[in-house]
């Protein structure tokens, strides 16, 4: 059911930081233009790897939800791990026939395609955000 590693989602208080340390520890990190989803409540910046993408998030505002893991973290931190699925609404029902906590509807990530995210808590420690594929594969 799990398609590829879509991205490694990063918490940090400070993308501008973030992305400079990026840029200074890997020269020719490929690091993109940091814009708002307050949708999401957060602010993103990807930088892009051959494999895959880190996501750097950071909170826009207290009702952020990663506002309280950043007061647990205050550094920042690993945040989430980001998989594809062909069909995001099958993925939802796979979640939750299996007792797992899938944390409100589907709605539109920063790539413009549905997500949701299940709880850490059921997923061995580790938020899992589940993405609808941008190429409509898996
Ligand atoms: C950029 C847009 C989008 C994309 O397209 O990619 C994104 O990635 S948005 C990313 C940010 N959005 C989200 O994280 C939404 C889903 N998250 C949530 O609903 C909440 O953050 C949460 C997971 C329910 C946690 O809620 P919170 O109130 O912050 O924390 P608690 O203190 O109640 O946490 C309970 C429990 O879970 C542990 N926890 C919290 N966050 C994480 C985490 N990221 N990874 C692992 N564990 C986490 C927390 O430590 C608590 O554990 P205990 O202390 O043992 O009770
Ligand atoms: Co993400």
């Amino acid at each position: 059911m799990l398609g590829r590693l879509n991205h490694v989602g990063v918490a940090t208080p400070s993308i501008a930081q973030s992305a400079e340390r990026y840029r200074l520890l890997f020269g020719d990190a490929a690091v993109g233009e940091a814009f708002d989803l307050p949708a999401q409540g957060v602010r993103v910046c990807f930088v892009d790897v051959p494999n895959t993408q880190v996501e750097l998030i950071e909170p826009l505002g207290a009702d952020s939800p990663i506002h309280g893991f950043l007061a647990k973290n205050p550094a920042g931190g690993q945040h989430h791990l980001c998989y594809e699925v062909p069909d995001i609404h099958a993925a939802k029902a796979w979640f939750e026939a299996r007792g797992m906590r899938v944390l409100g509807e589907p709605r539109i990530g920063a790539h413009g395609t549905p997500i949701f995210f299940v709880h850490p808590k059921d997923m061995g420690g580790v938020l899992t955000e589940i993405m609808e594929s941008p190429r409509g594969e898996h």
